[in-house]
């Protein structure tokens, strides 16, 4: 199987000397093309850092990094960016309030070289459930679950085999939560996509993740498989814990 992510010995610190703290340590994982897999943990534990990483955003880091075969320098080329797209977790501060939904996807397009535009934007939005009516409006005319829309098809229009996905879904309201998750989960079907997805909740990485990691101060203490996390089979005590906590809201 074609290994899309490879991180191996990731370690990421903010500062230097007295005052370098490392945000995350000695992160290995690996993710088969098509695999969705989840990072949880709880608040600071490092899990966005390694997104951050991974995109370039990180002033320092160690270790190696690997996209679709790929090593990863200090830069992202085009070619990274045509492969790898982000969905932030606010859909309000990741839309430009004065442009519309054409202006955004038409921008995305353009700077990875696609023409056909207007076909593009059309199937963009259908794609993503929301159909012409919408490309003419403003982020303000727009509820935050359509929002997301918006996000994931900006993602989508370079054709991306990869979606690092920074909790998609806690800025919303709950009851829109599992329309953005169940959208997410057919347009990985479809295109055969790889995610990395960031959540503190268990509940949504065990209905979404094949395979799930547990960060703890940097520290990746757990990985476990969707089943065992779904059958309590955790070994670390901070999975437990958390497994313990989010019990009801597993699927
Ligand atoms: N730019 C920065 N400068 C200094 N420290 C940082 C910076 N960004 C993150 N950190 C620190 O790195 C650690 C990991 O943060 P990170 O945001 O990756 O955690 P997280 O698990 O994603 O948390 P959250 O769920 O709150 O987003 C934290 O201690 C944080 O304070």
């Amino acid at each position: 199987m074609t290994l899309a992510i490879e991180i191996s010995d990731l370690t990421v610190w903010f500062g230097e000397g007295a005052a370098r703290s490392n945000a995350v340590r000695q992160v290995s994982l690996s993710i088969g093309e098509g695999e969705s897999f989840g990072l949880v943990g709880e608040s600071g534990s490092g899990k966005s850092t390694v997104l951050r990483a991974i995109t370039g955003l990180v002033p320092s880091w160690s270790g190696s990094m690997r996209i679709m075969n790929r090593p990863l320098g200090a830069k992202r080329d085009r070619t990274f960016y045509k492969q790898v797209q982000m969905v932030f977790q606010d859909p309000y501060a990741s839309l430009h309030p004065r442009m519309t939904v054409d202006a955004v996807l038409s921008e995305a397009l353009k700077l990875h070289g696609f023409g056909d535009i207007d076909n593009r934007i059309d199937r963009l939005l259908e794609d993503v459930g929301l159909g012409k009516g919408f490309r003419f409006r403003y982020p303000h005319q727009l509820s935050g679950g359509q929002r997301q829309r918006v996000a994931i098809a900006r993602a989508l229009a370079p054709e991306p085999r990869i979606l690092l996905l920074d909790e998609p879904t806690s800025a919303l309201d709950v009851s829109v939560q599992a329309e953005i998750l169940n959208l997410l989960t057919d347009l990985r079907a479809e295109r055969g996509l790889t995610y990395l997805m960031v959540s503190h909740d268990l509940g949504v990485v065990g209905h979404m993740c094949g395979q799930v990691a547990v960060m703890q101060t940097g520290e990746m203490v757990e990985l476990l498989g969707v089943e065992d996390m779904r059958a309590m089979k955790a070994t670390h005590p901070y999975t437990k814990h958390l497994l313990d906590s989010s019990l009801r809201s597993v699927r």
